[in-house]
């Protein structure tokens, strides 16, 4: 189906739910039941995070995950509906830890996407999923397609919009096709010279807009993970898309004029290197985070802002989980390096020694702990009507957040883009 033609604009919400989590469903930090009416009206589309792909190339439930569970889950999303008529359930396949280049399954999308037989299976078990479920279509977070993959990413999109359009004139339903596309040129330059090719089969590419930053390879400097704007100081990356190989090809001044390097890696610039390729407006979601990202043993100068810090790269983590001060489930996922924007708020208010600077260029918010040495770069509803602002200036076609769970009681983040989108 086209995108949403309600006029209005996609926000689009990840519910993530691990294996284990469904096992003792509902004992969970944020079972479906959070999403209350009011919430449910403010989405356009639910993204349930993640589905895998089994080892004969199939659609299927993560290792672990129980069927009758799952099932059960799915049903309390889709009976989501009854206050909403216009959401629309998405099941998103695969994910980082699925798909990554270091992951132990990042070789099943590659095979599935590898042969016509292979794709062909593919898309029809991903649509027979969607059917089984009451799905209303399926969102392709392949993270990420390598060089040498990229042809078959096309013909895998194209299969799935194909077999998709089938489904729709059977059924007289309106399924919808999305990715999750990359926000950083590192990985965006894998698939770059296609991306016109990639988006045609979509109703929406949701940029990945975040984890600029983060305890990886590469950043040497504590600074924002998901800031909108570049600030003229910060620390500047090489850009990756002066590698591409255009088809033409693009000369270097052309080159070097489209793709400054270095470069901040920012929302924006991700919003116009897809613009550059005639990416449609009307497809182009940016992507938000409901988390923040938190640097250990940050330099004190500067407010904890661009300074060398020391934290355990790698996943999962290994290290001692309890430096985060103030956050306390923290603790409990052993994962100090991620707080949720409800952790950051309590973290915030509890008197443990953070203090609130705002980046007036950057238009980006974080958190300085001088005592502990700690910087936390995150998104708050100051930093969220920037965004939206951003996205109604640029016509673009909506938000989309990782993830529900992770907003406060008062559901503040949501209701920021909800409003910053639909009222003046
Ligand atoms: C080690 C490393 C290097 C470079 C980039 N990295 C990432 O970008 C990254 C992302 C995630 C992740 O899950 N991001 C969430 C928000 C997400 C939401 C929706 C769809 N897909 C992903 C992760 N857990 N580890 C990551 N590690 C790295």
């Amino acid at each position: 189906g086209s995108p949403n033609t309600s006029g209005k604009y996609a926000v689009i919400g990840y519910y993530m739910l691990g294996p284990d989590e469904i096992n003792k469903y509902p004992a969970v930090d944020f079972p479906v039941s959070n999403i209350s009416p009011e919430k449910a009206k403010m989405l356009t589309h639910i993204n349930y995070a993640f589905i895998g792909i089994n080892d004969k190339g199939q659609c299927d439930l993560l290792k672990g995950a129980n069927e009758q569970k799952s099932a059960e889950v799915f049903q309390l999303l889709t009976n989501l509906k009854q206050y909403n008529a216009n959401l629309k359930l998405m099941f998103s396949v695969g994910g980082w830890a699925f798909s990554n280049d270091a992951s132990p399954t990042a070789n099943r999308f590659r095979d599935a996407a590898s042969t016509p037989a292979a794709r062909t299976e593919f898309a029809r078990s991903c649509i027979a999923f969607m059917k089984k479920h009451g799905f209303d279509g399926v969102d392709l977070d392949w993270e990420y397609p390598r060089k040498q993959d990229a042809n078959n990413f096309v013909a895998l999109l194209k299969e799935f919009r194909t077999q998709i359009n089938q489904a729709e004139k059977t059924s007289q339903s309106d399924y919808q096709l999305t990715i999750a596309g990359a926000g950083g040129a590192f990985f965006m330059s894998r698939y770059y010279h296609l991306l016109d090719k990639v988006v045609e089969p979509l109703d929406y590419i949701n940029l990945m807009t975040y984890d600029f930053n983060g305890p990886w390879q590469g950043v040497t400097k504590t600074n924002f993970h998901a800031h909108l704007y570049g600030a003229k100081d910060e620390p500047k990356f090489y850009n990756a898309l002066r590698e591409v190989q255009f088809n033409p090809p693009k000369s270097w001044e052309e080159i070097t004029k489209l793709f400054p390097s270095p470069f901040a890696l920012t929302a924006d610039a991700a919003v116009k290197q897809h613009l550059i390729m005639k990416v449609p407006r009307n497809k182009l979601v940016m992507g938000v985070p409901f988390y923040g990202r938190a640097f250990r043993k940050a330099g004190t100068d500067n407010y904890g802002l661009y300074q060398t810090f020391n934290t355990q790269k790698g996943d999962p983590y290994r290290g001692d989980p309890t430096w985060l001060v103030g956050c306390d489930k923290c603790v409990e996922r052993n994962e100090p390096r991620i707080a949720t924007y409800a952790d950051i708020k309590k973290m915030l208010a509890g008197g443990f020694g953070y203090k609130r600077h705002f980046h007036s260029e950057a238009k980006a918010p974080w958190l300085h702990n001088a005592k502990h040495n700690l910087f936390v770069t995150y998104d708050d509803k100051e930093s969220m009507k920037y965004k939206t602002d951003y996205i109604k200036q640029e016509k673009l076609a909506g938000v989309m957040f990782w993830h529900l769970g992770q907003d406060d009681q008062e559901s503040t983040l949501l209701k920021s883009l909800h409003n910053g989108l639909n009222k003046k």
